[in-house]
């Protein structure tokens, strides 16, 4: 099959607001791709939609083939979606481990015990944050509750991995290492839609871009073509700019 992800005249409607309007593309799998666009232009509402935060008015969103439009946020993680959030939501009053653990018993294979402890160790070890595994995870710094907030969606498996600008305020030196971090993901074969700003990252992880303008799809194509793009770079900076 040549798309994991396939989406297909995805539109949503808030009262008389279209904020996606009749959007269609395809991740294919071990691709990273960016979803990108000006403020309000629908990004996180596509996110919200492919993980079933959203219902969609209309459209259609398939994963492997199958339609997982319609179902449920945790049916969608049994499917083998799982994202981040543009503001991280982990589980404060427990420890960075026991987050993970948590999210181990949500996962495909509800992992408890000690195979879930073991499991994820592991799982923090691939983010760099297995040295804080026994601390409480509101005593984490901004970076590495993102951390582990990646080590959560990496727990449930996903096949997809939706990052909602997971780099968002992070200082230079550790939007490199967040770059590192990610591609080190990729590596290990994850396929990536990430909602993302910075120009800088995107450009060093996503092979391919969709952009988006007002709830509609303007652009989709590799990276630096489609960022050189008159209609991306008018609907980013304005007319005088393109
Ligand atoms: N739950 C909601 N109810 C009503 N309107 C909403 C809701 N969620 C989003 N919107 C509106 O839909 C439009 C698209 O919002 P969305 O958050 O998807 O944009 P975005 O491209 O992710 O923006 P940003 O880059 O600022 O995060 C905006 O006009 C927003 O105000």
């Amino acid at each position: 099959m040549s798309e994991l992800l396939k989406i297909e005249e995805l539109t949503k409607r808030f009262g008389g607001l279209t904020a996606v309007n009749s959007v269609s593309f395809s991740v294919a799998p071990g691709e990273v791709v960016g979803l990108l666009g000006p403020n309000g232009s629908g990004k996180t509402t596509v996110l919200n939609m492919i993980s079933g935060h959203l219902p969609a008015t209309s459209g259609r969103i398939a994963l492997g083939g199958q339609t997982i439009s319609g179902l449920a946020p945790n049916q969608i993680v049994l499917k083998g979606v799982s994202r981040t959030f543009q503001l991280v939501r982990g589980l404060p009053s427990l420890t960075v481990g026991e987050n993970v653990v948590a999210a181990l018993a949500f996962g495909r294979r509800k992992l408890w015990g000690k195979a879930a402890q073991a499991e994820a160790l592991q799982r923090l070890d691939e983010v760099g944050l297995a040295h804080r595994a026994d601390q409480s995870a509101q005593e984490l710094t901004y970076i590495d509750q993102k951390r582990m907030e990646l080590a959560r969606a990496l727990a449930l498996e996903p096949e997809l991995l939706l990052l909602d600008e997971w780099l968002a305020g992070l200082n230079p030196t550790e939007m490199a290492t967040g770059i590192e971090l990610i591609r080190s993901i990729q590596r290990r074969g994850a396929t990536i839609l990430m909602v993302e700003h910075m120009m800088d990252a995107i450009r060093a992880l996503c092979s391919r871009c969709v952009v988006m303008n007002a709830g509609r799809k303007i652009a989709d194509g590799p990276t630096a073509a489609t960022l050189a793009d008159r209609e991306v770079v008018t609907a980013y900076l304005g007319e005088a700019y393109a």
